[in-house]
């Protein structure tokens, strides 16, 4: 995989020039992308900027967010050949500090659930996972360095965990969502895939002008909580394996490590969440449901039909449910600086009928928490499986932080 920290250091040393930086993405494009299909439109004819921290690095963007210099398909018929005038306002972040926007990355339709053709560059039978699919996939297959996803459910940190790269999802509204396809408003939010985590971090930190969030080259040992989710579900053998080897490596490096359990309130928000999702996506896409229902990708549609009843009572019932789950889980962070949870069930699915669950995903999304998924063991098949280091709410460099001491520690294994 390419780099995003290694392109920086060696524009700044002299070593490499901008332009020959997004050459090789370029060229890494024209090699990979013909057996992957991580991209929906790209361009050859890119140039780097002079300036910015992130000169040089060369960005996919997830095809429901807004940009000038490409269309915006949503991964659906309905907006085939649609081009917004301007930029998104996280498009416009990565230019402003200085990256070159080399393509538009494949979606689920909408960014819900309808497979894309996008394969796994670690098992190209099995799906890379959705919704953010060509993205993963694009960095996983070493083609470019940085790429932007949203989350609503899991889709950020689940197909990073099925393809083996470092991503974050933000405490909700780090990065605006000005200029992103809504699907929910409570729970959409912006996310970053790189090859490591300092990598994440210093995409994003270079995004928003926050130096805080690139840990310093030695991470203190965090007070780590682990958590199974049991409400979710059990997982299968390959992500069991990937939460305990991950425990298991962080407390030998020096964290503190024990087993949390979240109160009753917390795994009722986890249970609600599909019911505030649908509610809003009702809403935020009532044109595209009830004027083009026939051009819908029909596992959205489904997911639509079945959730069109649903009345105002009790979507505010269920958004009072998360609002009162984000006071309780505040308070668990008196005891841990982070907690440690699984990313995905298991490996990838194998084929594409399926972009996985997000049963690990959505709760964290709904509390606004920042994720940070750091890849911690390998499945049969070469699949890759990924943990999850999570924060208090806007604690998002103490997240990445912690990520890169458990992800130093899984290297030292
Ligand atoms: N957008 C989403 O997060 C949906 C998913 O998890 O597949």
């Amino acid at each position: 995989m390419i780099s995003l920290a290694e392109i920086q250091r060696r524009i700044d040393s002299g070593d490499l020039s901008a332009d020959a930086a997004i050459a090789q993405s370029q060229e890494a494009i024209r090699a990979k992308e013909k057996t992957i299909g991580a991209f929906v439109c790209r361009a050859d004819d890119v140039r780097a900027a002079r300036t910015g921290p992130l000169r040089g690095i060369a960005v996919g963007i997830k095809d429901i967010m807004d940009t000038a210099d490409f269309p915006t398909e949503m991964g659906s018929p309905i907006y085939r050949g649609f081009r917004s005038r301007g930029d998104a306002a996280v498009v416009m972040m990565l230019k402003q500090a200085g990256a070159s926007i080399v393509g538009k990355t494949t979606t689920t339709a909408f960014a819900s659930v309808d497979p894309t053709p996008t394969l796994n560059p670690h098992n190209r039978g099995h799906t890379p996972g959705g919704s953010s699919s060509g993205s993963a996939a694009a960095v996983a297959a070493g083609m470019i360095p940085l790429a932007l996803g949203t989350q609503t459910g899991g889709s950020v940190i689940r197909p990073a965990s099925f393809c083996g790269v470092a991503a974050i999802k933000p405490s909700y509204r780090l990065l605006p969502t000005v200029g992103v396809k809504c699907y929910s408003w409570t729970l959409d939010t912006v996310g970053l895939f790189a090859a490591g985590v300092d990598d994440v971090a210093r995409g994003l930190s270079a995004m928003t002008g926050r130096p805080e969030l690139v840990p310093s080259a030695s991470v203190a040992s965090p007070r780590i909580g682990v958590v199974t989710q049991h409400f979710a579900g059990a997982p299968e053998a390959a992500g069991a394996e990937a939460l305990q080897t991950a425990a298991r490596v962080a407390e030998r490096a020096g964290a503190t490590v024990h087993g949390v359990d979240l109160q009753e309130i917390v795994a009722e928000a986890w249970r609600v969440h599909p019911l505030i999702q649908e509610f809003e996506a009702h809403r935020a896409l009532a044109w595209e449901y009830r004027e083009n229902y026939d051009a819908m990708a029909p596992l959205l549609r489904s997911k639509l039909d079945e959730s069109r009843d649903t009345t105002p009572a009790a979507y505010d019932a269920a958004m009072g449910v998360a609002s009162r789950a984000r006071q309780a889980l505040e308070k668990v962070f008196d005891d841990v600086d982070v907690l440690l949870t699984l990313s995905a069930p298991g490996a990838a699915p194998k084929g594409l009928a399926s972009t996985g669950d997000a049963r690990y995903n959505r709760l964290w999304t709904l509390m606004g928490v920042p994720c940070v998924n750091v890849p911690a063991h390998v499945a049969d098949g070469g699949l890759p499986v990924g943990v999850q280091v999570i924060a208090r709410y806007g604690a998002d460099a103490q997240a990445l932080a912690a990520a890169r001491f458990v992800e130093q520690a899984l290297a030292r294994k």
